[in-house]
């Protein structure tokens, strides 16, 4: 942290949302409200910055220098998340000019961007720097896991408190996020995960707080979009100790960015893959320490637990030299998914739906697993 905030080079080649590049969504920048928002800073101080530090590698390098725009960029590299880079548009502009979203993940991001911009509003990036700054330590997210994998010979549990997903409905009517997560605490659980979404998982910043607050000592990871560092220093203020970061959405150079400023916050990043391509961008990074294999396409909801098996059949022995942990994620309901995704090899499982429909959300972590956990 201190390294980021005392470094005002650094500090002043701070990039917007899409950083470095022209922001994602510039093809469909004619009009000239959008042009003409303004950057927080020069794209190519940006770049000069991370190619000095080295977080930029030549691709990068020269297709930035040859203009092309940052969703195409990021369709070169299999992305077919588009941003559209207008959070002062309405939807119905945005939508004229880029079409309809073409799933679910691209609509959330359409939304997320603009509510990015209104986040900023209340609350300037200077100031959330500055909080950030002054946070209490954060908790070490990779060691819990490590820790309790090793104790309890079974997948260190991540488990989540969500009370709806746009797939699922709601899932539990009378949701208590402290309940909830002071139970997961006392039955085993080695951290848990907050969804911060409000608009399709009816979650929030507050419960992060709130339940940092409440006293629980598990670190706490913060699940939401992440689609501007806004979203990741809010995070450290609101009391997270690890933020999610998607690969479905990120490019390669947000997602290097990002780790970083994580780094610099004390944060663990997970990186969030659903298929082959995506596993092999994210080896390809360096610091990568958590690795989570979704099991449900964010653009389809289907779930496949065999996805967590395929992925790791080809790439298990890469991220065991990395001393990478994989994070098994969504669809588990008892304990043959658990062993199943155990003999896949993940060190770890993120577990909501199956878990937070019970009547006891902490009595259903012995269900889950067939024994009880121990901290
Ligand atoms: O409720 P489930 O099927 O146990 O899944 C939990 C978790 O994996 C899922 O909520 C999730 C995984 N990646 C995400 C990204 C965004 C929102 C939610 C998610």
């Amino acid at each position: 942290m201190q390294a980021l905030l005392a470094s005002p080079s650094l500090r002043a080649s701070l990039p917007s949302a899409r950083p470095s590049l022209p922001s994602r969504g510039l093809v469909a920048l004619a009009a000239p409200a959008a042009r003409a928002r303004p950057l927080r800073c020069g794209p190519r101080d940006t770049m000069e910055a991370l190619a000095r530090d080295e977080m930029l590698n030549a691709v990068e390098l020269e297709q930035w220098e040859s203009g092309k725009s940052a969703n195409d960029i990021a369709a070169c590299q299999g992305i077919r998340i588009r941003r559209h880079g207008r959070p002062a548009a309405s939807m119905d502009d945005i939508q004229a000019e880029m079409g309809a979203p073409r799933n679910i993940l691209e609509k959330i991001i359409w939304d997320k961007e603009i509510e990015v911009a209104q986040g900023l509003a209340r609350c300037p990036l200077n100031e959330v720097i500055e909080s950030a700054g002054k946070a209490p330590p954060t908790r070490d997210f990779y060691g819990a896991l490590a820790a309790a994998h090793k104790r309890n010979g079974v997948p260190a549990l991540i488990a989540e408190v969500k009370k709806a997903s746009p797939s699922r409905g709601v899932l539990r009517e009378n949701f208590d996020p402290v309940e909830i997560a002071q139970a997961y605490e006392k039955h085993g659980a080695a951290c848990l995960s907050i969804l911060t979404d409000e608009k399709y998982f009816q979650g929030s910043f507050e419960n992060l707080q709130k339940v940092r607050k409440a006293g629980v000592k598990c670190p706490l990871l913060c699940k939401e979009f992440v689609v501007d560092k806004w979203q990741i220093y809010y995070a450290r203020v609101m009391g997270a100790d690890a933020v999610l970061l998607i690969a479905a959405v990120l490019t390669d150079l947000d997602i290097k960015y990002f780790l970083r400023i994580c780094k610099e916050l004390g944060l663990t990043a997970l990186i969030e893959v659903h298929d082959e391509r995506e596993m092999e961008r994210v080896l390809a990074i360096n610091g990568v320490q958590l690795i989570g294999i979704n099991n449900r396409s964010l653009e389809t909801f289907i779930v496949d637990t065999s996805n967590t098996k395929t992925l790791l059949e080809k790439h298990g022995d890469a991220i065991r030299e990395k001393g990478i942990l994989v994070v098994g994620e969504s669809g588990l309901f008892n304990p043959d998914d658990v062993a199943y995704v155990q003999n896949a090899g993940v060190s770890a499982v993120l577990v909501g739906e199956s878990l937070v429909k019970q009547a006891d959300p902490g009595l259903a972590i012995a269900g889950l697993f067939g024994k009880e956990l121990v901290h």
